[in-house]
């Protein structure tokens, strides 16, 4: 595995492996590596010659008074474990590199930015797609590998591709989880033993949302359980539990064919995200 540290030699490499004919699975990542991002690099090396991890904690896509100082890292460790997932190139440019000058031009998301993470984090996804829609110019890929845990992201990101005609195809790898359900986030390791013991509560409170909405259709009451589960976690403030078309991020109506149920928790600084998406059955009851 080879590491690239500057912009210019990622796009040199990129050009003269697609001369060469070869196809490139690039697989954006902010570091940190659990098997949710080695599940997204075994996704991208089954498919393409050539796969490119980007490690980059995105300062763009953090509002102030969040967590880019104290976002874990930790790159000798990655790149093992990124070198054994079978990773061609590792991409870790500087901040510097990346944003040497700011033109004043801004990537703006559309309604789907407005809902969950969105609301909570303005100009998150404004930070998301500008740093995605770089990667993809420099590293040139045939296909990106996305993570369903971050099912906003993905959903903006598709449509981002799809808008802007990147050449690109995005890949949708399902959440990976701990023994007890907990999604795998670098985050996790900033939870403390009592955090850490009480976080598999929002997978749960999430399963009996889709129990209770695949049995009664009945959004109103899934969310209320929902909610009523979240907030009786110890320790942790509920941000927001919502019922969404999904990839729209619409309010569901008699088209919808599937439906996100989406949390956001916090136990204290470290935030948390989990959805799970659902089926909409014909025979369903009205969602409204
Ligand atoms: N548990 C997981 N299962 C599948 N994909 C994941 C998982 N966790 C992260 N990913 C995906 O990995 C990519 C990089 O995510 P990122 O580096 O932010 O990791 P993270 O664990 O989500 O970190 P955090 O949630 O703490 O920001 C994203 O596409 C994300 O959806
Ligand atoms: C896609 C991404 C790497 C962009 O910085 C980030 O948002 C993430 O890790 O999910
Ligand atoms: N995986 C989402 C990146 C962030 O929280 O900024």
């Amino acid at each position: 595995m080879k590491r690239i540290e500057t912009v210019e030699e990622m796009m040199q490499i990129a050009r003269q492996l697609r001369r060469e004919g070869k196809s490139i699975g690039l697989v954006p990542t902010m570091g940190y590596l659990h098997e949710g991002h080695l599940a997204l690099a075994g996704a991208a090396r089954k498919e393409s010659d050539m796969v490119i991890m980007s490690i980059f904690v995105n300062p763009a896509q953090f509002g102030p008074g969040e967590d880019f100082e104290t976002y874990p890292r930790d790159l000798e460790r990655d790149c093992a474990l990124a070198e054994e997932a079978g990773v061609d190139y590792l991409f870790h440019p500087t901040a510097g590199d990346m944003y040497p000058q700011d033109g004043g031009i801004r990537i703006l998301p559309g309604p789907q930015a407005d809902v969950l993470c969105g609301s909570s984090r303005p100009g998150h996804f404004d930070g998301v797609l500008k740093v995605i829609c770089k990667l993809f110019n420099i590293t040139s890929p045939d296909r990106a590998y996305f993570g369903e845990k971050d099912a906003q992201q993905l959903a903006i990101i598709e449509t981002f591709v799809r808008d802007f005609n990147f050449p690109v195809e995005i890949r949708r790898v399902p959440i990976v989880r701990e023994e007890d359900g907990l999604a795998k986030s670098s985050r996790n390791v900033r939870l403390s033993d009592a955090q850490r013991n009480e976080a598999p509560a929002i997978r749960r409170a999430l399963e009996c949302g889709e129990q209770i909405f695949l049995e009664t259709g009945n959004a109103g009451e899934t969310l209320a359980a929902v909610r009523r589960l979240l907030q009786k976690i110890p320790g942790a403030e509920l941000e927001y539990a919502e019922l969404l078309e999904y990839p729209s991020l619409k309010p569901a109506d008699a088209d919808t064919k599937e439906i996100i149920l989406a949390a956001a928790v916090g136990f204290g600084s470290v935030r948390l995200i989990d959805n799970v998406l659902l089926p909409v059955k014909e025979t369903a009851p009205c969602t409204k």
